[in-house]
């Protein structure tokens, strides 16, 4: 496939009229061609008028055209072969292994919606049968079903080039809810989102949907991305990357005439809990496979594990040495974006100076101009309480181990922590007691809780929860992975007393889609 450096805006391709940027080959620092020119507010405006009229038909593809298209998606982003995987390599400083490991979790995750469009209990059918002789009022017939929001905004992150991105979770979410999608591609990785733009594209031509389906713009935030969010035809939007973005997005949203929900994923330092009778027998090796969670992908996940709690005495100061030893012998990795390399170097040093914190190693420095060493620190539960800015994310592969005086003060800490990701509990049998504590605080502050594993690598699943409390999200209550995502964009509308033949599909008498339905209260395939 041929990269030109242009949009795709329906089933059109198009260069932008403003400022052109260029990938950095992050190992080396070169420019990359072609040049990307940024859309503007025509392209904003082009892309959402065709999402707004593809809206009706693209919403009422029957369940088979719909999972169709999504595993053409996914077969389109496979037929782009190679010139893939080293594109996204040479765009994000990412080796080969994770990014085939990232197109295989991306085209998964397509084929997982559409099975899940298939299999249809998405739409959460209802049906309360009218009771005309119901004393001392007769009850309506009553149908529910779930639709498609509208055309969605997606902004592609620049730490998962295929599975956070153009063709990622947001937008295999959003087509299967039956929405079109506008993307504002990331300016890391622009011709990794052109290939899988141009996959995209072709299969909204060869499943012979309208072309309004899709677009991709690329331009800056301020001024593409606004511009969609405040679109009137936007009605919902998918974010992955920082706070400072994503609370962005959501004030614009709100001061819509027509606020609209934003789904942000942004900040989480992801607390791992060392329980006294997990670290009594296994603290070398839980200080092991943390660095090497810590490290995987240069640090450079959500879900890295940025904050680790402890009881002080001889069994931390073993983690401790154990995770030195294994974080020393750590190679610098390339970092995605020399504004990653640059905000995250910045966060190490406010740590290292920080005369509330002592450094307790960092990795080797490498050879490459945007190469991050690890790094790890620690402080006092005392010191932890007076600082707030400890509890700030540096995104990158940095941790901060707080030493506390008893598992009653870990209890606090964590009663003080903001909205996560993820927590991990690290026990034995005997820690049971204090795991029954910990568990309701973490509950009401994270999204998924692991035990005896480590946060890095999200199944994709039904049962993922990719999600938490602000400010981990923009809202706690669904999943940006897994097969949950699709709540996001769906509303429910309610059909009373109509007739069978004005009924969409999935509420006619005789179930013909063969879909669980819930009937007077009861669920079942009638
Ligand atoms: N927690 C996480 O999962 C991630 C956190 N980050 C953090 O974000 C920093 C910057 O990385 P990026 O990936 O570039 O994230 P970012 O949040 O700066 O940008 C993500 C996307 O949002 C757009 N955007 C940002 N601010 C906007 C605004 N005010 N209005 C409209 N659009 C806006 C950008 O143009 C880009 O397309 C990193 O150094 C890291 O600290 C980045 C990636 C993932
Ligand atoms: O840990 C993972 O696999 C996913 C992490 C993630 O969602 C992110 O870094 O944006």
């Amino acid at each position: 496939m041929t990269i030109s450096g242009e949009m795709l805006i329906g089933a059109s391709a198009l260069r932008g009229s403003e400022r052109e940027i260029r990938a950095v080959n992050p190992a080396t620092g070169e420019k990359m061609e072609p040049g990307y020119a940024g859309g503007g507010a025509a392209e904003v405006d082009r892309a959402c008028a065709l999402a707004a009229e593809a809206f009706d038909s693209y919403r009422e593809t029957t369940p088979e055209q719909r999972a169709g298209f999504l595993e053409a998606c996914a077969q389109a982003i496979m037929d782009i072969g190679d010139e893939l995987i080293e594109r996204a390599c040479a765009e994000s400083g990412l080796p080969r292994g994770r990014v085939e490991g990232e197109r295989g979790r991306t085209v998964g995750q397509l084929r997982l919606f559409a099975g899940v469009v298939r299999e249809g209990s998405w739409l959460e059918a209802r049906i309360d049968p009218a009771m005309p002789e119901r004393q001392p009022l007769p009850r309506s017939d009553l149908r529910q079903r779930h639709i498609a929001l509208g055309p969605v905004a997606v902004f592609g992150a620049s730490n998962f080039p295929l599975a956070f991105s153009v063709g990622g979770g947001d937008t295999a979410s959003a087509f299967a809810a039956g929405c079109p999608v506008v993307v504002k591609a990331h300016s890391a990785h622009p011709g990794t989102s052109e290939l899988v733009g141009r996959a995209i594209q072709s299969a909204v031509r060869t499943c012979g949907l309208h072309e309004g389906v899709f677009s991709m713009l690329f331009g800056s935030g301020g001024t593409v991305g606004s511009a969609l969010v405040a679109d009137p035809r936007i009605k919902a939007v998918g974010f992955t990357g920082s706070r400072s973005g994503g609370t962005a997005l959501m004030k614009i949203a709100a001061n819509r005439p027509e606020p609209i929900p934003v789904h942000a994923e942004m900040s989480s330092i992801n607390p791992v809990f060392l329980l006294p009778g997990a670290m009594a027998r296994r603290a070398e090796g839980i200080g092991k496979g943390f660095v090497g969670s810590l490290t995987m992908g240069a640090g450079q996940f959500c879900t890295n594990p940025g904050l680790v709690l402890g009881v002080e005495g001889a069994q931390l100061d073993a983690f401790l040495s154990s995770a030195k030893a294994a974080l020393e012998a750590s190679g610098a990795q390339t970092m995605l974006t020399p504004g990653i390399y640059d905000a995250y170097t910045q966060g190490v040093s406010r740590l290292a100076n920080n005369n509330r914190v002592e450094t307790v190693a960092q990795g080797q420095t490498g050879p490459g101009p945007y190469q991050g060493r690890p790094a790890l620190f620690t402080t006092t539960a005392a010191h932890f309480a007076e600082d707030e800015t400890l509890l700030e994310e540096v995104f990158g592969a940095s941790s901060l181990v707080v030493r506390c005086p008893d598992v009653q003060t870990m209890l606090a800490v964590a009663e003080r922590l903001e909205g996560q990701l993820t927590a991990t509990i690290q026990m034995e049998p005997d820690d049971l007691e204090m795991a029954r504590q910990l568990v309701p605080v973490l509950e009401r502050k994270v999204g998924r809780i692991l035990v005896n594993g480590y946060p890095t690598g999200v199944e994709v699943g039904h049962a993922m929860v990719h999600g938490g409390p602000y400010p981990s999200t923009s809202d706690s209550r669904t999943t940006s992975v897994g097969s949950l995502a699709i709540r996001r964009f769906l509303r429910p509308v309610c059909y009373q007393d109509f007739p069978q033949e004005l009924l969409p599909e999935a509420l006619r008498d005789g179930n013909p889609l063969g879909l669980w339905r819930r009937t007077d209260g009861q669920l079942g395939r009638n």
